[in-house]
């Protein structure tokens, strides 16, 4: 713990993407541990997400695409903490890095942002832009006559493409959308059962060495259990179905009280294929200490259903 009794001196480095949506949520993190009495200040990493500009996210091929340099500098030691999203963040553990804190959970649901109405209101044919093959495996199950086509950009693009008329409609999380202030920009959010949302969505990924006992001190502060545990059944699921960034899986858990006012801790699943036609559903629930476990239970019903043949069709070949 020695670690601890420099805190004040040397400000812990908070490493970062440089988009305003990673920067909205390490200005967060850094405010919530200076309410914590530690200092902090914040450190720009470019990524291999950021700097490349065409082709879909999927196509760029390695997991982390929006992580990996942030964690080298970590492990470098030129950063203490990285801020991810967590739905970024690969669910493989990186030898020498600890996931040491997820902070409470915005929304985790999606939001549709629109010109033409809601999902139910949109006409025939209406084109919907999104690159999350999630996301399209759903809206076209719900919705098969719709055109859902790729999209790429920060946040802020996106929603700059819909005003340019590219678009009728575009899916971004609702977290992300209220987080840059684009709150009443949500035409309607897509809830579970229409629209499960990714693994992690909604919520903060905070890393930092594993043997850095008083970083690892400090960030517990910030840890919030519910969404810790819930997180940890998603991620446990998709990790089992090895499906990587890329692949049309959801999940969503959460806390909910049992009839004896008990605290349960839920995860529905989901693998569709990419044109919407095949839906494949889990659901479980238990013990909120046993995340890792519904996590695994869930994924083992996904694939008892054959979710291996639907996420092999659906890995990206372009
Ligand atoms: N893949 C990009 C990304 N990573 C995290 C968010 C939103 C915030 C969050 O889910 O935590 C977004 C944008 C989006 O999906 O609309």
């Amino acid at each position: 713990m020695s670690a601890s009794l420099f805190q004040s001196d040397s400000p812990l480095r908070i490493g970062t993407r440089a988009s305003k949506l990673a920067r909205w949520q390490s200005d967060w993190v850094a405010a919530e541990l200076k309410k914590h009495g530690h200092a902090a200040e914040i450190v720009e990493i470019s990524t291999q997400g950021d700097t490349q500009q065409s082709g879909s996210v999927a196509s760029l091929g390695l997991q982390g695409v929006f992580t990996k340099e942030i964690q080298s500098a970590l492990l470098a030691g030129e950063v203490d903490i990285a801020v991810h999203s967590l739905k970024d963040l690969p669910t493989e553990t990186i030898a020498g890095l600890r996931l040491a804190a997820v902070p409470r959970r915005a929304n985790p649901a999606d939001a549709l942002v629109s010109s033409a109405g809601r999902l139910s209101e949109l006409p025939a044919g209406a084109k919907i832009g999104t690159g999350s093959t999630r996301r399209q495996a759903q809206l076209l199950a719900a919705r098969h006559d719709l055109n859902v086509v790729g999209i790429r950009g920060n946040v802020d693009t996106r929603l700059r493409k819909l005003d340019d008329g590219e678009y009728d409609a575009i899916v971004l999380a609702a977290a992300g959308l209220t987080r840059l202030g684009w709150k009443d920009r949500i035409t309607e959010l897509l809830n579970p059962p229409t629209m499960l949302p990714a693994p992690g969505q909604g919520a903060l990924g905070l890393e930092c060495r594993a043997d850095d006992e008083g970083v690892i001190a400090a960030l517990s502060l910030l840890d919030h259990e519910e969404t810790h545990r819930a997180t940890t059944a998603e991620r446990t699921m998709l990790a089992v179905l090895d499906g990587g960034c890329s692949a049309p899986i959801a999940a969503w858990g959460r806390l909910e009280m049992d009839d004896d006012e008990q605290p349960q801790l839920k995860l529905d699943g989901l693998v569709a294929s990419l044109d919407g036609t095949e839906v494949l559903r889990a659901s479980t629930s238990g013990r909120p200490g046993q995340a890792e476990e519904l996590g695994r239970i869930a994924a083992e019903q996904l694939l008892d259903l054959g979710a291996a043949d639907i996420i092999r069709d659906a890995r990206v070949s372009d």
